[in-house]
């Protein structure tokens, strides 16, 4: 089954987790009936354009907002149900690394400070020299030696990359069995982001650390999430579902490939048109009915694909939520049903 964590231990375990937000145009379903899971040391990547619903289910995943609907359980107990000392060992076994290193740093605080808080907070660290050892053992752990040089450094004082590592040894001092990577290297540059890319792959194979690895970035997505899982999200639902090297070698739901399409890297030879039938991603308040993706689908079915949502199933070894895919419709002939073609995502 491609929607569990495979043989692994289960971690972490979304159950048909909704989230709405009200706003003045009404409800916003942002993410609606996502069933995911990751394994111990397991890697998932969730991708999909902006406003898809990666943040929203990621901070779900973390335990940092409470699903409407569904249920999120770590390690098999319901994390909105544990009691006081369950809660201080989950929010210990979490860690949620956030986009902005720079924001989600205290920026009065020197590194030492930032590395020393949580040690001390949990009773990790007993006297300062220890604290001190400690925090310089997680600067090489991330790469940043020798580590007396950035002990007493502020934020404003390191560049981005450094920064972004600083986030990752404070997610690290508390022995995490599960980090929650929301864009982490989105606001580097290219050449530093390659780095911190290859330091967090390393660390995920040395500390045997799940991750939930959210990117727009279908090119880190492949790199990131080698061995372990991609699930690829649209208007708040996942669409498509299954082993990284199958979702991006071979995908199947036509809004995946035009993801890929995208992507040069990742589609090579002449870029092909996806075809796509529209171009602008449907507001969240005003939902298609069917598959949300119909108006921009170049499979789109009349009568089928505008009348029933449909449900992930289980297809080509992988999960897709696509009536043509899973054999439920035929493809009508493109020309029949395109309004106008072309188009990237
Ligand atoms: N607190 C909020 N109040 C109202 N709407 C929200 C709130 N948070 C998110 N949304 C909306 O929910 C939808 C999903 O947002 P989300 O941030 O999860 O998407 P995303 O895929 O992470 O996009 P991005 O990459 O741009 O962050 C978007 O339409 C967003 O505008």
């Amino acid at each position: 089954m491609t929607g569990a964590a495979s043989d692994q231990s289960v971690l972490l375990d979304l159950k048909a987790v909704s989230q709405t937000f009200h706003s003045k145009r009404g409800a916003l379903p942002a993410v609606r009936d996502v069933s995911l899971s990751v394994g111990r040391g397991e890697v998932l990547c969730l991708v999909g354009e902006s406003g898809c619903g990666k943040t929203t289910t990621a901070r779900m995943a973390a335990g940092l907002a409470k699903p409407v609907a569904g249920s999120v359980e770590f390690e098999g107990a319901d994390i909105w149900q544990l009691g006081k000392r369950e809660r201080v060992a989950y929010r210990k076994a979490v860690q949620f690394i956030h986009q902005d290193p720079y924001a989600s740093l205290n920026p009065i605080r020197t590194v030492y400070a930032t590395l020393a808080a949580p040690l001390r907070k949990h009773g990790l660290a007993g006297s300062r020299k220890d604290a001190w050892e400690q925090a310089a053992a997680l600067l090489a752990r991330v790469e940043m030696t020798p580590a007396a040089n950035f002990l007493n450094k502020y934020p404003h004082q390191l560049s981005g990359g450094q920064r972004q590592r600083v986030a990752v040894a404070r997610a690290l001092a508390l022995g995490p069995r599960l980090i929650v990577a929301d864009e982490a290297t989105s606001m580097l540059d290219v050449s530093i982001r390659v780095g911190v890319l290859r330091m967090l792959s390393k660390l995920r194979q040395e500390l045997d650390v799940g991750f939930v690895f959210i990117t727009h970035d279908l090119a880190i997505a492949r790199h990131f999430g080698t061995g372990g899982r991609i699930a690829v999200m649209y208007l708040g639902r996942v669409v498509e579902h299954g082993r990284t090297e199958d979702v991006i070698g071979d995908p199947q739901h036509p809004y995946t490939k035009a993801l890929l399409s995208a992507v040069p890297d990742l589609a090579p030879g002449p870029r092909r048109d996806p075809g796509l039938r529209g171009v602008d991603i449907p507001d969240l308040a005003a939902l298609p009915s069917g598959c949300t993706f119909h108006p921009r689908c170049p499979l789109y079915v009349p009568g089928t694909c505008d009348a029933v949502e449909p449900e992930l199933l289980e297809a080509a070894g992988r999960e897709v939520a696509c009536h043509v895919v899973a054999g439920q419709a035929d493809a009508a002939p493109a020309d029949d049903t395109r309004e106008k073609t072309g188009g990237g995502v």
